[in-house]
């Protein structure tokens, strides 16, 4: 589904080059559970921007179902985003002017999808994860594991096939990290892909592997 090939990245700034990534190679198949993992700054955040078509490369091909993606211009990036990519990330990212039906909803609203179909989608995710007595809430409002388990129900209103997700259970208590994980389970086992960045030995666990990382390299 995924192979990266000799991906090289670097940022540029007032500090001169840092290199975040140097020869980066990794091949996921459809329906994988990938946990990534190595040290603070080693490359991984780096590593999900670009698997997500947030970050340009210096070098290097990213190729997704046969389809080579770094060539393609930024709307069509976005496109290809919109259709296939969900993200999890650390700071859950919602937008505190609207409410977590509303947050929730929004991808959909940008996918062109009409309003009887999003109602039923979003409420069903909202349903299927304890948010629904909730839904007219402000993101700030929210307990950190609800406003992770809204950040989640954003992520897959569109059914991605590939779930990018860094710490998901960062900012989480031990109970409400595990639903979180068992949420993330429930999507690998209905079919989507799903790469993880994490810090905990627990959470790998429910990864089919883990991918280590150090100074820009996989091992
Ligand atoms: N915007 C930026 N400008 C310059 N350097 C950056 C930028 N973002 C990241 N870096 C550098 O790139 C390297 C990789 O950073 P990255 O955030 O990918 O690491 P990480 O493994 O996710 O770290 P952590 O576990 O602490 O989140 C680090 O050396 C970092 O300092």
């Amino acid at each position: 589904m995924i192979e990266l090939k000799n991906i090289y990245k670097s940022y540029y700034g007032n500090n001169g080059q840092t290199p975040a990534l140097t020869d980066v190679s990794l091949t996921v198949d459809a329906g994988d559970f990938v946990a990534v993992m190595g040290p603070s700054g080693c490359g991984k955040s780096t590593l999900l921007n670009v698997l997500g078509l947030l970050d340009d490369v210096d070098s290097g091909q990213y190729w997704f179902n046969q389809n080579e993606l770094m060539h393609l211009s930024e709307s069509r990036k976005d496109a290809f985003r919109q259709t296939h990519i969900g993200f999890v990330f650390q700071g859950f990212n919602l937008i505190d002017e609207l409410s977590i039906y509303e947050n929730v909803e929004l991808p959909l609203v940008y996918a062109g999808v009409g309003s009887a179909e999003r109602r039923t989608r979003t409420e069903g995710l909202l349903e299927q994860l304890s948010l629904m007595h909730r839904r007219h809430y402000r993101p700030t409002q929210l307990s950190g594991g609800q406003q992770q388990r809204a950040a989640i129900a954003r992520a897959v209103v569109t059914k991605p096939s590939l779930i990018l997700a860094d710490e998901p259970t960062g900012n989480l208590d031990s109970t409400n990290g595990d639903t979180v994980m068992r949420l993330l389970t429930d999507l690998n086992e209905g079919g989507a892909t799903i790469i993880m960045v994490t810090h905990s030995d627990y959470d790998a666990l429910y990864a089919h592997r883990v991918v280590r990382m150090i100074d820009g390299h996989i091992l």
